[in-house]
């Protein structure tokens, strides 16, 4: 079984992230884990964020279009280093070859940052998604390219839809625009007029 890993914040969920695991799919692999960070490495915390309930989305996004969803970082706690989730997705699914992982392109330029980035690199496939404008390739770093369209969407500016009253419905799945209203998620968001 070829396993394919997608770590993120999903603080929510979008379908820039649902395109990038079915790209996965369409480029070989068997199984593809949504892995939602406990604190995401080298990002600046968001406001009110709550790991349980971007938990909740991605579980329940997930399953109904055939992806896991690891909980690992989770409950693991602390800063979500990504090597640390590659280990124990290696000793808990046991897959054949060396998982794929997924970045997009926006991450490539620090990846040299990521904690013991070269073990990393002898564990994994890169598998680097398009985002934003095409820069030129690095020869430093394998990486293969998912054939993903550029898709501008991103978290926050969902975060800035909902907390402004723009529109986002196109831009997350249905289930995801109905527990973001049900739960009012988004709407006070510091610094954001509305
Ligand atoms: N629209 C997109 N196109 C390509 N890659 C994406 C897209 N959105 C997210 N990704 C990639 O998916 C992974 C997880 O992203 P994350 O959950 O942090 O979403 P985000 O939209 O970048 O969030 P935020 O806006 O809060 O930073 C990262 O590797 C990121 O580069
Ligand atoms: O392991 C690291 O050092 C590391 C550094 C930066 C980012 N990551 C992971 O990359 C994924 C996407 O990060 P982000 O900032 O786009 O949400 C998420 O799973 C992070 O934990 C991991």
């Amino acid at each position: 079984m070829r396993l394919a890993m997608l770590g993120g914040s999903f603080n929510p969920l979008h379908l820039g992230h649902l395109q990038l695991a079915d790209e996965c799919v369409a480029a070989g692999y068997d199984t593809v884990v949504l892995v939602p960070a406990y604190i995401a490495a080298h990002k600046d915390p968001v406001p009110g964020d709550s790991p349980e309930e971007r938990l909740a989305m991605v579980r329940m996004v997930a399953g109904a279009y055939g992806f896991e969803t690891c909980d690992c970082e989770i409950r693991r706690g602390g800063i979500s280093y990504t090597i640390d989730t590659i280990e124990y997705l290696t000793e808990h699914y046991k897959p054949s070859g060396r998982v794929g992982l997924v970045i997009g392109e926006d991450l490539l330029a620090g990846f040299h940052k990521w904690r013991r980035y070269r073990e990393l690199l002898s564990k994994v496939d890169l598998l680097l998604a398009r985002r934003g404008p095409e820069r030129t390739d690095r020869q430093d770093i394998r990486y293969t390219r998912l054939g993903n369209p550029d898709f501008p969407v991103s978290s926050t500016d969902i975060r800035e839809r909902v907390a402004s009253g723009r529109p986002y419905r196109f831009l997350v799945p249905p289930e995801i625009e109905s527990y973001i209203r049900d739960r009012g998620l988004y709407s006070k968001q510091p610094g954001v007029a509305s």
